[in-house]
Protein backbone atom coordinates (compact mmCIF):
# COMPACT_ATOMS: atom_id res chain seq x y z
CA UNK A 1 0.00 0.00 0.00
CA UNK A 2 1.08 3.77 -1.16
CA UNK A 3 1.46 5.65 1.69
CA UNK A 4 3.33 9.27 2.41
CA UNK A 5 3.69 11.63 5.39
CA UNK A 6 1.84 14.37 5.37
CA UNK A 7 1.51 18.32 7.46
CA UNK A 8 -2.01 19.49 7.20
CA UNK A 9 -1.71 23.63 7.74
CA UNK A 10 -3.95 26.47 7.53
CA UNK A 11 -3.70 30.22 6.94
CA UNK A 12 -6.99 31.30 8.08
CA UNK A 13 -8.83 28.70 8.07
CA UNK A 14 -7.94 27.70 4.80
CA UNK A 15 -6.32 24.38 5.03
CA UNK A 16 -4.69 21.83 2.81
CA UNK A 17 -2.98 18.83 3.29
CA UNK A 18 1.33 19.23 2.59
CA UNK A 19 3.43 16.77 1.28
CA UNK A 20 6.90 17.98 1.09
CA UNK A 21 8.28 16.30 -2.20
CA UNK A 22 12.48 16.74 -1.10
CA UNK A 23 11.26 13.30 0.94
CA UNK A 24 8.34 12.17 -0.85
CA UNK A 25 7.67 10.75 -4.11
CA UNK A 26 3.89 10.78 -5.52
CA UNK A 27 3.21 9.53 -8.85
CA UNK A 28 2.34 12.84 -11.57
CA UNK A 29 -0.86 11.06 -12.88
CA UNK A 30 -2.40 10.10 -9.38
CA UNK A 31 -2.15 13.52 -7.65
CA UNK A 32 -5.39 14.72 -8.69
CA UNK A 33 -6.80 11.47 -7.18
CA UNK A 34 -4.71 11.58 -4.56
CA UNK A 35 -5.99 15.53 -3.67
CA UNK A 36 -9.57 13.86 -3.98
CA UNK A 37 -8.98 11.24 -1.58
CA UNK A 38 -7.28 13.67 1.09
CA UNK A 39 -9.75 16.10 0.85
CA UNK A 40 -12.37 14.05 1.96
CA UNK A 41 -13.87 14.74 5.43
CA UNK A 42 -15.10 11.03 5.39
CA UNK A 43 -13.07 8.43 4.27
CA UNK A 44 -9.82 10.97 4.18
CA UNK A 45 -8.17 13.77 6.07
CA UNK A 46 -10.78 16.09 5.40
CA UNK A 47 -9.37 19.63 3.39
CA UNK A 48 -9.98 22.54 1.12
CA UNK A 49 -6.94 20.47 -0.99
CA UNK A 50 -3.28 19.07 -1.30
CA UNK A 51 -0.32 21.27 -1.81
CA UNK A 52 2.89 19.91 -2.66
CA UNK A 53 6.22 21.33 -1.32
CA UNK A 54 8.48 20.81 -4.39
CA UNK A 55 12.28 21.22 -5.34
CA UNK A 56 12.63 24.30 -7.55
CA UNK A 57 15.59 25.15 -10.26
CA UNK A 58 14.45 28.80 -10.01
CA UNK A 59 13.48 29.29 -6.48
CA UNK A 60 14.36 27.63 -2.87
CA UNK A 61 11.05 25.68 -3.05
CA UNK A 62 8.11 25.32 -5.35
CA UNK A 63 4.04 25.43 -4.55
CA UNK A 64 2.28 22.97 -6.61
CA UNK A 65 -1.72 23.36 -5.30
CA UNK A 66 -4.71 21.31 -6.29
CA UNK A 67 -8.25 21.72 -4.93
CA UNK A 68 -10.27 19.20 -3.69
CA UNK A 69 -11.98 18.25 -7.11
CA UNK A 70 -8.59 17.44 -8.10
CA UNK A 71 -7.83 20.44 -10.45
CA UNK A 72 -4.75 22.27 -10.09
CA UNK A 73 -4.95 25.93 -9.35
CA UNK A 74 -2.49 28.28 -10.15
CA UNK A 75 -1.22 30.07 -7.22
CA UNK A 76 -2.87 30.15 -3.49
CA UNK A 77 -2.23 33.05 -0.72
CA UNK A 78 -2.68 31.01 2.32
CA UNK A 79 -0.76 28.13 0.61
CA UNK A 80 2.33 30.52 -0.21
CA UNK A 81 2.34 31.44 3.82
CA UNK A 82 1.96 27.62 4.93
CA UNK A 83 4.57 26.88 2.82
CA UNK A 84 7.27 29.56 3.77
CA UNK A 85 6.47 28.57 7.87
CA UNK A 86 7.52 24.62 6.81
CA UNK A 87 10.26 25.16 4.67
CA UNK A 88 11.92 27.83 7.56
CA UNK A 89 10.91 25.10 10.41
CA UNK A 90 12.17 22.73 8.22
CA UNK A 91 15.21 24.00 6.99
CA UNK A 92 14.38 23.79 3.29
CA UNK A 93 15.97 26.99 3.27
CA UNK A 94 17.67 28.80 6.02
CA UNK A 95 17.24 32.29 5.07
CA UNK A 96 14.14 34.34 6.08
CA UNK A 97 13.36 35.83 3.00
CA UNK A 98 13.27 33.85 0.08
CA UNK A 99 11.51 33.25 -3.22
CA UNK A 100 8.97 30.82 -4.14
CA UNK A 101 7.72 29.63 -7.28
CA UNK A 102 4.46 29.03 -8.22
CA UNK A 103 2.68 27.93 -11.87
CA UNK A 104 1.81 31.45 -12.04
CA UNK A 105 5.74 32.84 -11.82
CA UNK A 106 7.84 34.01 -8.62
CA UNK A 107 6.89 35.42 -4.89
CA UNK A 108 8.83 36.33 -2.12
CA UNK A 109 8.36 35.52 1.13
CA UNK A 110 9.33 37.11 4.14
CA UNK A 111 8.94 35.19 7.76
CA UNK A 112 8.02 36.96 10.87
CA UNK A 113 10.18 34.30 13.74
CA UNK A 114 9.21 33.67 17.27
CA UNK A 115 11.24 31.39 19.38
CA UNK A 116 12.28 29.98 16.20
CA UNK A 117 8.72 29.38 14.98
CA UNK A 118 7.18 31.24 11.89
CA UNK A 119 4.33 33.32 12.98
CA UNK A 120 3.24 35.78 10.44
CA UNK A 121 4.45 35.88 6.37
CA UNK A 122 4.88 38.60 4.05
CA UNK A 123 4.11 37.48 0.44
CA UNK A 124 5.06 40.27 -1.93
CA UNK A 125 2.26 38.30 -4.43
CA UNK A 126 3.62 39.97 -7.71
CA UNK A 127 1.81 42.71 -9.83
CA UNK A 128 -2.00 42.01 -10.29
CA UNK A 129 -3.37 41.21 -14.35
CA UNK A 130 -6.60 43.49 -15.13
CA UNK A 131 -6.53 42.63 -19.29
CA UNK A 132 -9.26 40.03 -20.26
CA UNK A 133 -7.08 38.17 -22.01
CA UNK A 134 -5.05 37.87 -18.33
CA UNK A 135 -8.08 36.45 -16.58
CA UNK A 136 -8.79 34.64 -18.72
CA UNK A 137 -12.53 35.65 -20.06
CA UNK A 138 -14.53 36.55 -22.82
CA UNK A 139 -14.89 40.12 -24.29
CA UNK A 140 -11.98 42.33 -26.40
CA UNK A 141 -8.50 40.54 -24.79
CA UNK A 142 -6.91 44.21 -24.60
CA UNK A 143 -9.59 45.86 -22.14
CA UNK A 144 -10.42 45.83 -18.22
CA UNK A 145 -13.33 44.10 -16.73
CA UNK A 146 -14.04 47.48 -13.82
CA UNK A 147 -17.49 47.54 -12.61
CA UNK A 148 -18.48 45.92 -15.67
CA UNK A 149 -22.64 44.98 -15.86
CA UNK A 150 -22.73 41.41 -16.27
CA UNK A 151 -25.57 39.57 -16.33
CA UNK A 152 -25.48 35.79 -14.30
CA UNK A 153 -28.87 33.75 -13.99
CA UNK A 154 -31.14 36.43 -15.14
CA UNK A 155 -29.67 39.15 -13.17
CA UNK A 156 -27.28 41.85 -13.62
CA UNK A 157 -24.14 42.55 -11.58
CA UNK A 158 -21.30 44.83 -11.50
CA UNK A 159 -18.44 43.41 -11.28
CA UNK A 160 -14.48 43.61 -11.52
CA UNK A 161 -11.93 40.83 -12.31
CA UNK A 162 -8.19 40.87 -11.21
CA UNK A 163 -6.04 37.74 -11.71
CA UNK A 164 -3.46 37.33 -9.12
CA UNK A 165 -1.92 34.47 -11.01
CA UNK A 166 -4.95 32.97 -11.00
CA UNK A 167 -8.77 34.25 -11.87
CA UNK A 168 -10.93 36.00 -9.23
CA UNK A 169 -14.29 38.18 -10.11
CA UNK A 170 -15.34 40.52 -6.89
CA UNK A 171 -18.66 41.40 -6.54
CA UNK A 172 -19.97 44.30 -4.12
CA UNK A 173 -22.55 43.92 -1.34
CA UNK A 174 -24.42 46.38 1.09
CA UNK A 175 -23.81 43.48 4.01
CA UNK A 176 -21.65 40.67 3.90
CA UNK A 177 -24.15 38.20 5.70
CA UNK A 178 -26.62 38.28 3.07
CA UNK A 179 -24.06 37.68 0.12
CA UNK A 180 -25.24 34.67 -2.14
CA UNK A 181 -21.96 32.60 -1.87
CA UNK A 182 -23.23 29.49 -2.17
CA UNK A 183 -25.80 30.17 -4.27
CA UNK A 184 -24.50 32.95 -7.41
CA UNK A 185 -20.65 31.36 -6.49
CA UNK A 186 -21.22 28.13 -8.00
CA UNK A 187 -22.88 29.52 -11.13
CA UNK A 188 -19.94 32.04 -11.57
CA UNK A 189 -18.02 29.52 -10.95
CA UNK A 190 -18.13 28.04 -13.45
CA UNK A 191 -19.92 30.40 -16.44
CA UNK A 192 -18.30 29.81 -19.56
CA UNK A 193 -17.34 33.45 -20.17
CA UNK A 194 -14.55 32.52 -17.43
CA UNK A 195 -12.67 29.85 -19.79
CA UNK A 196 -10.93 28.69 -16.62
CA UNK A 197 -13.18 28.99 -14.42
CA UNK A 198 -13.06 31.73 -11.57
CA UNK A 199 -12.72 32.09 -7.71
CA UNK A 200 -16.10 34.36 -6.79
CA UNK A 201 -15.41 37.09 -4.22
CA UNK A 202 -18.21 39.06 -2.33
CA UNK A 203 -17.00 42.71 -0.68
CA UNK A 204 -18.45 44.57 1.67
CA UNK A 205 -16.98 47.86 2.22
CA UNK A 206 -16.36 49.11 5.40
CA UNK A 207 -14.13 52.16 5.39
CA UNK A 208 -11.32 53.30 3.37
CA UNK A 209 -9.13 51.10 5.36
CA UNK A 210 -11.54 47.63 5.76
CA UNK A 211 -13.22 45.57 3.71
CA UNK A 212 -15.20 42.32 4.74
CA UNK A 213 -14.92 39.43 2.52
CA UNK A 214 -16.41 36.11 1.20
CA UNK A 215 -15.68 33.72 -1.04
CA UNK A 216 -16.37 30.76 -2.80
CA UNK A 217 -12.96 29.01 -4.87
CA UNK A 218 -13.27 27.16 -7.68
CA UNK A 219 -12.17 24.01 -7.15
CA UNK A 220 -13.33 24.09 -3.78
CA UNK A 221 -16.37 26.23 -2.82
CA UNK A 222 -17.26 27.78 0.16
CA UNK A 223 -13.89 28.46 2.50
CA UNK A 224 -12.43 30.53 5.29
CA UNK A 225 -10.05 32.25 3.59
CA UNK A 226 -8.29 33.06 0.01
CA UNK A 227 -5.11 34.96 -0.13
CA UNK A 228 -5.38 36.12 -3.84
CA UNK A 229 -8.47 36.49 -3.72
CA UNK A 230 -8.22 38.89 -0.45
CA UNK A 231 -5.51 40.28 -2.77
CA UNK A 232 -7.94 40.58 -5.85
CA UNK A 233 -10.36 42.39 -3.35
CA UNK A 234 -8.09 45.22 -3.03
CA UNK A 235 -6.98 45.71 -6.23
CA UNK A 236 -10.06 45.80 -7.38
CA UNK A 237 -11.55 48.46 -4.17
CA UNK A 238 -8.39 50.85 -5.39
CA UNK A 239 -9.52 50.16 -8.89
CA UNK A 240 -13.05 51.38 -7.73
CA UNK A 241 -12.31 53.88 -5.38
CA UNK A 242 -13.36 52.51 -2.10
CA UNK A 243 -9.95 52.37 -0.82
CA UNK A 244 -6.12 53.59 -1.50
CA UNK A 245 -3.00 52.57 -3.52
CA UNK A 246 -0.26 52.20 -1.82
CA UNK A 247 -2.06 51.90 1.87
CA UNK A 248 -2.77 49.32 3.41
CA UNK A 249 -6.14 47.71 4.08
CA UNK A 250 -7.06 45.58 6.46
CA UNK A 251 -9.86 42.63 5.12
CA UNK A 252 -12.08 40.60 7.70
CA UNK A 253 -12.63 36.71 6.29
CA UNK A 254 -14.20 34.04 7.96
CA UNK A 255 -11.12 32.75 9.29
CA UNK A 256 -9.80 36.20 10.29
CA UNK A 257 -7.96 39.12 8.95
CA UNK A 258 -5.44 39.67 6.42
CA UNK A 259 -3.42 42.97 5.83
CA UNK A 260 -2.92 43.51 2.28
CA UNK A 261 -1.18 46.81 0.19
CA UNK A 262 -1.19 47.47 -3.43
CA UNK A 263 1.88 48.91 -3.59
CA UNK A 264 3.07 52.14 -5.74
CA UNK A 265 5.73 49.94 -7.42
CA UNK A 266 2.93 48.01 -8.66
CA UNK A 267 3.15 44.45 -6.68
CA UNK A 268 0.76 43.29 -4.13
CA UNK A 269 1.89 42.56 -0.45
CA UNK A 270 -0.13 40.29 1.67
CA UNK A 271 0.57 39.31 5.48
CA UNK A 272 -0.76 37.13 7.51
CA UNK A 273 -0.57 33.98 9.83
CA UNK A 274 0.20 30.50 9.20
CA UNK A 275 -0.56 27.47 11.57
CA UNK A 276 0.09 23.44 11.71
CA UNK A 277 -2.72 21.43 12.56
CA UNK A 278 -1.25 18.21 12.40
CA UNK A 279 0.85 15.51 11.03
CA UNK A 280 1.52 11.98 9.84
CA UNK A 281 1.00 8.72 7.48
CA UNK A 282 -1.34 8.71 4.92
CA UNK A 283 -2.31 5.55 4.00
CA UNK A 284 -3.36 5.87 0.02
CA UNK A 285 -6.66 3.66 -1.46
CA UNK A 286 -5.74 2.19 -4.33
N1 LIG B 1 -7.25 29.33 -1.37
C1 LIG B 1 -6.33 29.87 -2.27
C2 LIG B 1 -6.57 29.74 -3.75
C3 LIG B 1 -6.62 28.28 -4.19
C4 LIG B 1 -6.75 28.06 -5.68
C5 LIG B 1 -8.03 28.55 -6.26
N2 LIG B 1 -9.18 27.84 -5.76
C6 LIG B 1 -7.97 28.42 -7.80
O1 LIG B 1 -8.39 27.40 -8.36
O2 LIG B 1 -7.49 29.38 -8.42
C7 LIG B 1 -5.71 31.18 -1.83
O3 LIG B 1 -5.53 31.34 -0.61
O4 LIG B 1 -5.33 32.00 -2.65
Amino acid sequence: MTSFKFTKMHGLGNNYIYVNLFEEQLEEAKLPEIAKQVANVYTGIGSDGLILICPSDKAEVKMRIFNNDGSEGKNCGNGLRCVAKYAVEHKLVLDTEFKIETLSGLVEAKVQLENDQVKLVTVDMGEPRLLKSQIPMAGDGNEKTINEKMEFDGQIYEVTTVSMGNPHVIFYVDDINQAPVTTLGPIVEKDERFQEGVNVEFVQVVSEKELHFRVWERGSGVTQACGTGACAAVVSSVLNNYTNHGEETTVHLAGGDLQIKWTKAGTVLMTGPAEVICEGTYYLSE
